[in-house]
């Protein structure tokens, strides 16, 4: 089971869960903000040394909250300053400014002058708005990113969509943030992933009657229990055998990547599967653990699990594969070039893992809508559930923040780094789920442990590691899977 607050609401579910506790339970607002702006000042009070601490406040209750966490640290002894952005104030602030000022803090219009080092606290906007910015928030930002000190963004850095991670113009660029109750998708898909910093969820008592958990951060705790769960096996072939559908003259690398990482990844057995009588002899002699047969109309008919599609680049290499996509119905990964064939929603249980480029091809070809990587990467959630929804497998949305969807589920993924960018990664990837198929696991939880378990090896390598020393990282991590990731949220209470 997912931990409950690995759940991640959106802009609508976090409004709608703040009017239940204020309206229905008759929680006063003023108490919430206390309690959220109690969280922000202590880890303000954490980051800051000895500097002082300078919340820049919007219109709004985000504003209301920097007011807050100022007059906080101000009784705290430590010196603290608000800096109101907007003549507008919500009334919930303006109750905030009153206090603040009646207890000494000092409060000025406009952002602060000089370039004193200081901790600044992004109080501009929250959840109540959405990108692109507007005058004088704009400004606000690129103030802030250039001045120097410590970063602590509220609830959301400003200029991130909550919903959708993207940022259509300058984002505040956090060192952490404080999010309420549940974090907010934004922060964990990319770009926002990267304005977010450290992302901390403080518990201040808002209650939802909402208890969907369809967007979720893949929890590494439950990743953890899925890997302790796998049957080790007692012979080879009980730990799944999987075929591989892939290799083209010139390009067999791919296919020995993908076998290679599903060995690493426990699988008993891996046959590649190619008609090609060079490609079978370049297979072999790249790595002699793997088998190779002719393709047939039934690729590997012994393998449990397919991969279908690394390195399969020459056209006449896929015909056949629109059959094998509706009707084998053995569970598939498919990747790459592979992903050109899909005409249909399939019934058998599949997975696919496309690149944004790839999934815009797919969305353009099966919508019927003009889809460009720009417009899947700006919406990655929108993107990754919509191609569940025409192909009725299980996405796995590649990038930064990788993405699996499954119908409207979505599962957000905390790992992974840049020396994942390097040729081949993604057919390890490919290679790994199918490997977890194959030791029994369904699409989802495949996909999901997958993806953080390949990400997890990625992050223990450096830049200019290559493909197969990824796959070969894998073993490891399945071998001691942690239950924790530093770019899972921590949880304070407040
Ligand atoms: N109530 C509670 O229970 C609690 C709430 N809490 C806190 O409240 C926050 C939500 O507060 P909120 O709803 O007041 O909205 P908020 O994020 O401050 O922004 C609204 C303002 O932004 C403006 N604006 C919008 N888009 C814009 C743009 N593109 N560019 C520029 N401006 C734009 C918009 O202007 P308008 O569009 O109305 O003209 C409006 O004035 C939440 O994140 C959390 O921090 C906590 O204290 C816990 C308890
Ligand atoms: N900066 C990054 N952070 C996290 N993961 C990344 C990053 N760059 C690439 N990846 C991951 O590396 C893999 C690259 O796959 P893909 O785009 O198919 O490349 P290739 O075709 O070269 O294998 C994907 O799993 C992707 O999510
Ligand atoms: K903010």
């Amino acid at each position: 089971m997912t931990r409950a607050w690995a759940t991640l609401w959106t802009r609508s579910q976090a409004a709608a869960a703040d009017r239940h506790t204020i309206v229905d339970l008759g929680t006063p607002s003023p108490v919430l903000m206390e309690r959220a702006a109690l969280c922000c000042a202590r880890e303000a009070l954490a980051m800051r040394g000895d500097l002082p601490v300078w919340a820049l406040c919007g219109p709004g209750n985000n504003g209301g909250d920097g007011v807050a966490v100022a007059r906080i640290l101000h009784g705290w002894g430590v010196p603290a300053r608000a800096f109101l952005l907007s003549e507008r104030l919500s009334p919930e602030l303006a109750q905030q400014v009153a206090l603040a000022e009646k207890l000494g803090v000092r409060i000025d219009r406009g952002l602060p002058p000089g370039q004193e080092e200081a901790v600044i606290v992004d109080a501009m906007l929250g959840t109540g708005a959405a990108p692109p910015l507007r005058q004088p928030f704009v400004a606000a930002v690129a103030w802030a990113n250039a001045h120097p000190g410590p970063k602590l963004a509220i609830d959301i850095p400003t200029g991130i969509d909550a919903d959708t991670g993207a940022a259509p113009g300058p984002v505040f660029a956090a060192d952490r943030t404080v999010t309420f109750v549940r974090s907010k998708p934004g922060l964990h898909v990319t770009p926002g992933r990267a304005a977010a910093g450290e992302v901390v969820v403080a518990d201040i008592g808002i209650v939802s009657q909402d208890m969907s958990n369809e967007t979720c951060l893949i929890d590494p705790v439950e990743v953890a229990r899925t890997i302790a769960g796998l049957r080790p096996g007692s012979h080879k072939g009980e730990r799944g055998h999987v075929g591989i559908v892939g290799g083209s003259a010139g390009t067999p690398g791919a296919a020995v990547l993908a076998g290679a990482a599903a060995l690493r990844a426990g699988a008993g057995l891996v046959t590649i599967a190619t008609d090609d009588r060079e490609v079978q002899a370049q297979l072999l002699a790249h790595r002699p653990e793997l088998m190779v047969q002719p393709r047939g109309a039934e690729p590997v008919p012994a393998a449990k699990v397919l991969v279908v599609g690394p390195g399969l680049v020459r056209e006449a290499d896929r015909a056949g594969l629109a059959a094998l996509w509706l009707e084998d119905r053995r569970p598939a990964v498919w990747d790459a070039s592979a992903l050109a064939e899909i005409a249909v929603r399939s019934p058998m249980p599949r997975v696919i893992t496309p690149h944004p480029a790839e999934a815009a091809r797919l969305l353009s070809a099966r919508t019927g809508e003009s889809w460009t990587a720009a417009r899947v990467q700006a919406d990655r959630p929108l993107a990754a559930r919509s191609l569940a929804t025409v192909t009725g497998a299980v996405v796995v949305l590649k990038g930064e923040g990788t993405l699996v969807a499954e119908g409207a589920r979505l599962g957000v993924c905390v790992s992974g780094g840049p020396a994942l960018a390097t040729a081949g990664s993604g057919d390890c990837l490919a290679g790994v789920i199918a490997a977890l198929l194959g030791r029994g696991l369904s699409p989802w939880a495949a996909a999901t442990a997958g993806v953080h378990v390949h990400g997890v090896a990625g992050e223990r390598l450096v830049v200019g590691a290559v493909a197969l020393d990824i796959a070969d990282a894998i073993a490891a991590v399945l071998a001691a899977p942690e239950e924790t990731h530093p770019r899972f949220p921590r949880r304070v209470l407040g």
